[in-house]
């Protein structure tokens, strides 16, 4: 029976009703939807609920308002976003807001009299937009990602500098991805359905015959093709470029053939960097000369020749002098300019057909045919010394630098390239030893003469520590009381096999190699420290010890920092310990060297000039050295005396060290007369055998200090 009163007063407000019972409606819903929905079985509880609650609460807020039944988007596109993502399947997103509903009609079903008119309709047509919009939203998900996977395919092969085409199992193209486009010069629109043998044109190089496409090969044999080596691709427009190609079939999961994939590679760069590396590994990097591999292929080419027209060929070896200075003192990009700036004036001392080299360091080897004389090589290596000798400007400093050059010449000092460099080397040490700044022809003594100097090195190198090494010391007398005022320290080597060996003979050898003379030349520094620090713990009265200083080791960067600690760990005072420098070494100019001895200088060393009068008698430079003593070289003190040109030099140099303010001591008095004339004509010094030979610590104690207490 209808009554009124009923349809006025309804008693079931679904909004009410859907707020009321939301948590039980949610709990139900859980529990169906683990029962019936796979994916959700491992979800926790918040993850399964996700946006139902807030379905539920548009529902009855659409209900309510009874305007529309629309429910906002925002919640159903949420859950089903989500639900993509946790990997549900359509049904399962459906499935649930199909259970979602009969949870709902299920809870009011008992109560669906009490419900107000039309609100049953509300709420289906709110639960099935719902669910349209979650599902819709889902499928726009699953497609989007399938676009986003297409896409990411598409900005692969896009992006792959690579040329990417694939064709149907008739060979017409389906694909070409942007590189292939770009490289064959067809788009994509225009070239598919054409037969790929139009698309893809491969020619080969050296034949320039068109070869088999790949898309063919593979089409007819099922399996993957490559050509052997490069191939010519033809663009569009008929040019072509060197190419490498790959083709492969593409099969279904059933192995049904479907078509060809293709890549191919534009090789033109990867030709040019070949051939660029090609360069490299011909040439030196820095000054980009070739190397010796260069050399060596190009000396034995001439050679060829030379053998066959009878003519001669001519290596030139060299090696700049003291270019380590640059190095150290100035960085190694100075180094490195200074080679650059070598490399040029080398180039321009020479013919366009000879070669100039690097072997590398600051070796260079040039590599001359066709020369009209030996006296003209002779001339080209005056000119190449002259050339470099010039001074060179690097960044702010100036530079100068000389260079030694050894020659060798084909057929006479060798006959095949190894042995005409290593005899234009032999050569170049030769005119080291001369002084530097030469150049010399080979001559066959000199490799008698390296040959030595190799052993000798090798047995050097163990000297030292097979304690085959020991200092003498040779008396200094001071002419005017007699007394012994200083001692030289001279290096004895006591050679296991040749016995003793002289220090001339050994000294240059330890001198050619940087290493062994810094090492040796520590060591001596060292010892005579402590032989001085001995002797005045023994209680003798303190006398000075000359020290000779290699011009390797003056080069040495940590020289003076190493003296510093000999002094301070022996205790003893600076002007205890003289060096000894060479005429030549003070003179060569090389760099840092005269800043290195004001450096010491200015601790309080002393410093000797050694040999005086040998190198190069000019007196002017002396006067702005920081020199305290000249040592006149023994030669114009033996037989001084008798010779009256001697006498007037000696003269000369002891009244010129006087009115410099220097001490001058004379070297190798070895008679009472050289004495009487020293003495006479004020020179404060004498060393020599008239008073002792260079003897053994102990024995000089006991000879002259003991004597002298
Ligand atoms: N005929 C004659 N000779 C005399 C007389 N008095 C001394 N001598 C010799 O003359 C040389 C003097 O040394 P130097 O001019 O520095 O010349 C030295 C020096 O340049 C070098 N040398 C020796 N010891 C060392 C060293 O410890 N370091 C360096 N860098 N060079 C050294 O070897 C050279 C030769 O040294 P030594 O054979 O010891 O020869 C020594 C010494 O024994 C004399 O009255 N008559």
């Amino acid at each position: 029976m209808y009554r009124d009163s009923d349809k006025e007063q309804p008693s079931l407000r679904l909004h009410e009703f859907l707020r009321d019972e939301s948590e039980n409606i949610l709990e139900e819903w859980n529990r169906l939807d683990r029962l019936k929905i796979e994916s959700a079985r491992n979800l926790s509880r918040e993850d399964q609920r996700n946006n139902i609650p807030r379905i539920l609460e548009d529902i009855a807020r659409s209900t309510e308002m009874r305007s529309q039944a629309d429910v906002p988007e925002e919640g159903p596109k949420h859950h089903a976003e989500q639900r993509w993502q946790l990997g549900y399947s359509l049904e399962e997103v459906t499935c649930e807001y199909a259970l979602l509903r009969s949870v709902i009609l299920h809870k009011l079903v008992p109560r669906v009299g009490e419900l107000a008119h039309g609100e049953l309709l509300f709420l289906n047509q709110a639960l099935d937009q719902a669910i349209v919009e979650g599902v819709a939203t889902y499928v726009t998900s699953a497609n989007q990602s399938l676009a986003d996977e297409r896409e990411r395919l598409e900005v692969t092969l896009g992006s792959i500098g690579d040329g990417v085409a694939s064709t149907d199992r008739d060979g017409r193209i389906v694909y070409l991805n942007r590189a292939a486009e770009e490289m064959i010069g067809w788009n994509l629109a225009d070239a598919k359905g054409r037969p790929a043998s139009e698309v893809l044109v491969t020619v080969d190089e050296a034949r320039q015959q068109p070869l088999e496409s790949l898309i063919r090969t593979v089409t007819r044999t099922g399996k993957q093709a490559h050509y052997p080596g490069e191939v010519l691709l033809t663009r569009r427009d008929g040019s072509q470029f060197p190419a490498d190609e790959v083709a492969a079939p593409l099969n279904n999961t059933a192995g049904e053939f479907l078509g060809v994939v293709t890549t191919f590679r534009d090789v033109s760069r990867v030709r040019a960097l070949t051939a660029q590396l090609g360069h490299l590994a011909a040439h030196d990097p820095l000054t980009g000369l070739p190397n010796r591999t260069l050399l060596t292929d190009r000396l034995n080419y001439e050679l060829t020749h030379a053998r066959r027209d009878g003519t001669s060929v001519a290596v030139l070896y060299l090696d700049l002098d003291l270019f380590k200075d640059v190095n150290d003192m100035l960085g190694h990009s100075a180094g490195d300019e200074l080679l650059k700036l070598v490399a040029h004036r080398l180039q321009s001392c020479v013919r366009e057909t000879d070669t100039v080299s690097r072997l590398g360091g600051d070796e260079f080897v040039i590599l001359v045919s066709g020369f009209e004389s030996l006296e003209a090589l002779s001339e080209l290596g005056a000119t190449i010394t002259r050339s470099l000798s010039a001074p060179y400007d690097i960044r702010s400093d100036t530079v100068d630098i000389s260079t030694s050059v050894g020659v060798s010449v084909f057929p006479e000092d060798g006959d095949d390239a190894e042995t005409l460099i290593k005899h234009a080397d032999t050569a170049m040490y030769q005119a080291k030893t001369l002084g530097r700044n030469n150049a010399q022809f080979f001559a066959p003594e000199m490799n008698k003469r390296a040959a030595e100097r190799r052993a000798l090195q090798g047995d050097l190198r163990r000297a030292l520590s097979a304690d085959q090494l020991e200092l003498h010391y040779q008396p200094q007398i001071a002419l005017d009381t007699g007394l012994v005022t200083g001692a030289e320290a001279l290096l004895r080597w006591h050679h296991p096999e040749l016995g003793f060996v002289p220090p001339a003979r050994f000294i240059p050898v330890a001198e050619s190699s940087r290493e062994i003379m810094i090492t040796i030349g520590n060591w001596i520094l060292e010892e005579a420290c402590r032989q001085a620090r001995t002797w005045l713990n023994e209680g003798h009265a303190p006398i000075r010890i000359s020290v000779n200083v290699s011009i390797v080791q003056l080069q040495y960067e940590n020289l003076l920092d190493h003296i510093d600690e000999l002094l301070a760990r022996f205790d003893l005072q600076a002007d205890q310990l003289q060096l000894e420098l060479t005429e030549s070494i003070l003179m060569s100019d090389v760099v840092g060297a005269t800043d290195r001895v004001r450096a010491l200088e200015a601790r309080g060393i002393r410093i000797a000039v050694d040999d005086f009068g040998t190198g190069y008698s000019s007196l002017s430079y002396l006067k702005d050295l920081p020199v305290d003593e000249l040592k006149i070289d023994q030669s114009f003190i033996r037989g001084l005396g008798a010779n009256t040109d001697k006498a007037a030099i000696v003269q000369a140099v002891i009244r010129m060290a006087q009115s410099l303010n220097l001490r001058v001591i004379a070297e190798g008095v070895e008679e009472a007369d050289e004495v009487a004339f020293l003495s006479l004509n004020g020179c404060e010094g004498a060393q020599g055998f008239y008073y002792g030979r260079a003897v053994n610590a102990w024995e000089f104690e006991q000879f002259y200090l003991n004597h002298h207490h």
